[in-house]
């Protein structure tokens, strides 16, 4: 569907639009009393939520593609099938192909206390079967308002059963990352992808990043709160359906290899990822469904 069109089924009188933007996207601009988010069709990726006379609380990367076929940097990618790396055909796209395919608008709706809705579906298709043989649909609500609501549904329409991982791949907006510290995941074990998974439990003191940082967190459906003095602000976030938390920060040497970030961007975001990943990962039989939903307000 084209912008136009996007606007004339869609739209909703000073709350919610459609413009074209870099690469070619469509964006759906949702703005009302309580927050301003725009949200790209391609990847369903949540680029902007910016509470009422507030910072964005999502870090995008200044060398983030805008590209269809490539991932964005920043924001809220969505990892799905599959997490990380493919287990067997490195050939595939990291993280899966949701995060690369043009999602469908199902519906927008103004709810009455204010929040703006947006509703976007990706089903299978030849190439999503290519990588991945089976039948699905994903139905992604977004909901902007004093806090940005997520709920994603996968739901199995083929005759198998199906294992995904997901995660909902949060870019955290900090001025300092060595300020920040995250407390939720205390006495919680993790796997430490710089350790090549090695298990460790965390300790009694919250969470901070003062190194490169790619971990795990297993079997936690913990609320984590991230205090940010270089912010003045406490970003809250909770979540439903999701049994694994991922903290990653690529750190100064990690930072430098990769493409599509500053040099020195790494200072700027923390990653706190609602997932489900490794044994968490969810078997949804033929005609079931999975949901999984985050919750995130700045306190
Ligand atoms: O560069 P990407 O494919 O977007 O992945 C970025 C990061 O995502 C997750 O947090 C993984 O744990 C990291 O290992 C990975 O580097």
């Amino acid at each position: 569907m084209t912008v136009k069109e996007l606007n004339s089924k869609y739209a909703i009188e000073g709350c919610l639009s459609f413009v074209e933007s870099k690469g070619g996207m469509a964006i759906a601009m949702l703005s009302n009393d309580h927050s301003f988010a725009q949200v790209s069709l391609y990847g369903a990726h949540v680029l902007t939520f910016e509470p009422a006379e507030q910072d964005d609380v999502l870090m995008m990367s200044n060398k983030s593609y805008f590209e269809k076929g490539k991932p964005m940097r920043g924001g809220i990618p969505l990892c799905f099938p599959w997490f990380g790396p493919h287990a067997t055909d490195k050939a595939l796209p990291p993280h899966g192909f949701a995060r690369l395919m043009d999602w469908n608008v199902k519906a927008t709706a103004q709810q009455p206390d204010g929040a703006t809705c947006l509703v976007l579906s990706l089903t299978d298709n030849e190439q999503t079967r290519a990588m991945w043989p089976h039948a699905f649909e994903c139905e992604l609500t977004i909901v902007a308002g004093k806090t940005l609501e997520m709920n994603w549904v996968v739901k199995n329409t083929g005759s198998e059963a199906f294992d995904i991982a997901s995660a909902m791949h949060t870019y955290f907006a900090t001025n300092d990352v060595t300020q920040i510290n995250i407390k939720g995941l205390e006495g919680v074990t993790y796997l430490d992808a710089t350790q090549q998974l090695a298990p460790v439990t965390e300790g009694t003191a919250p969470v901070v990043i003062d190194r490169e940082v790619n971990r795990c967190y297993m079997d936690t459906t913990a609320t984590c709160e991230i205090t940010d003095p270089s912010m003045d602000r406490t970003i809250r976030v909770a979540k439903t359906g999701s049994q694994s938390t991922v903290v990653w920060n690529p750190w100064k040497e990690v930072a430098k290899t990769i493409a599509d970030l500053e040099d020195n961007e790494y200072q700027g975001f923390v990653c706190l990822e609602t997932a489900n990943v490794h044994r968490n990962k969810v078997t949804v039989p033929p005609g079931a469904e999975h949901a999984m939903s985050l919750s995130i307000s700045t306190l």
